[in-house]
């Protein structure tokens, strides 16, 4: 194990990026030594913001650098697979934004370079790193609630950023709306039912509010059933104010309730609580510090950095990735076909 900084490299620089450039220099044993931005402004910013790191307008330029041991890519989401493909095959290890991919065959290239080129390859699913969110996780594979039965994930949001020009609303860069927010859910259901096995089939439904834009899908809610029999739903609406998060797993002996609200999603000052049935009685469950995703993308950089130093295991691997793409992409089918759709079809 060494104890040099582990050397980052961080491709986007907009509104999460500049969150993941603040975590990096924050984050003990990590370095921000070089940034690619795109446009003037981006770049600018990030000379003024970081001075003691080089800034590329090539993202080329930064991978080509030999001294770089990880890359963070924060770009939009149609970006993703020709970032970072370019980033394992300069052989630097990779830290990508969710969603991994916008298709099964992009994640499935960019795990297959990443093992031609034995890297490692995170996946940015911060919630599980959640003081909250991961005490629940912790409490089911205890035992707490017995064998977990059903989860539901909620949220009830204030609408989309537009991002850099205009992307997050342009469904041919964004890919859905589903590989946005609703693949956090999706994510996070699947880990708190491991134990019930593999997701197998989805129901989705959506609608918009602009009727000459469907796509955009301000209401979204799937059901999702696992191979075990325990099921999961996950719902959200971007029609509504604040940021308001719920997860609720019952399984065969009691109950989690987690709840979190902020008056967006990047806030440090939100309130959370998790309370908890254990058969038994009703409990409060202490959380040992704040939690949002502000705070878990801190704990992700550390642990990436864990990672490389130590290897300790990433919280959200490739696979783990992949699957939460595949959730999202029979859910986006399932919502176009009215029907059914076999998970097993996406996942291979
Ligand atoms: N895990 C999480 O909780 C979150 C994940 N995300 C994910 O992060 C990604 C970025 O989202 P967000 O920051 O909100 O989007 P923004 O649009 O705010 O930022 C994207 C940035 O990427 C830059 N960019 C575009 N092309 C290039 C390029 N070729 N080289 C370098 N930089 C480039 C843009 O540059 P310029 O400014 O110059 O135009 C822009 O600054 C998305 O995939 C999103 O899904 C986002 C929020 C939270
Ligand atoms: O967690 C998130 C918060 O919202 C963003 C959209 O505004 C998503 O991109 C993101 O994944």
């Amino acid at each position: 194990m060494s104890d040099r900084p582990v050397r980052f490299g961080l491709i986007g620089l907009g509104a999460w990026g500049q969150h993941h450039a603040n975590a990096i220099t924050v984050t003990d044993g990590a370095e921000l030594v070089a940034i690619a931005a795109r446009s003037d402004a981006s770049v600018a910013a990030a000379k003024e913001k970081y001075p003691d790191a080089a800034v590329y307008n090539d993202y080329r330029e930064l991978v080509a650098r030999e001294d770089l041991d990880f890359v963070d890519v924060v770009v939009p989401s149609h970006l993703h697979h020709a970032v970072a493909t370019a980033v394992l095959q300069a052989g630097k290890h990779l830290l990508l934004e969710k969603p991994m991919g916008v298709s099964m065959e992009e994640c499935d290239d960019m795990i297959r370079i990443a093992n031609q080129h034995d890297r490692l390859f995170a996946v940015g699913h911060e919630l599980r790193l959640s003081s909250m969110w991961g005490k629940a996780k912790e409490l089911i594979d205890e035992g707490f609630i017995g064998d977990p039965l059903y989860a539901l994930v909620e949220l009830s949001r204030n609408p989309y950023r537009q991002g850099a020009d205009g992307w997050r609303y342009d469904i041919d860069r964004v890919g859905s709306w589903i590989l946005e927010e609703p693949i956090h859910f999706f994510d996070l259901a699947r880990w708190y039912l491991e134990r019930s096995g593999q997701p197998e089939r989805i129901y989705a439904t959506a609608n918009s509010r602009q009727p000459g834009r469907p796509e955009l899908q301000d209401n979204f809610s799937a059901i999702m059933h696992f191979s075990g029999g325990s099921y999961a739903v996950v719902s959200q609406t971007l029609a509504a104010f604040e940021h308001h998060q719920t997860a609720k797993i019952t399984g065969t002996k009691g109950a989690l309730w987690a709840s979190w609200s902020g008056a967006q999603d990047r806030t440090r000052h939100p309130t959370f609580s998790l309370r908890g049935f254990d058969g038994n009685e009703v409990v409060t469950i202490p959380i040992d510090k704040p939690t949002g995703e502000l705070f878990e993308l801190e704990d992700q950089v550390a642990r990436v950095v864990q990672a490389h130093r130590s290897g300790v295991p990433l919280h959200c691997t490739a696979e783990d990735g992949r699957w939460s793409v595949a959730m999202c992409l029979a859910a986006e089918a399932s919502v176009r076909s009215g029907n059914i759709v076999s998970i097993g079809d996406y996942i291979g």
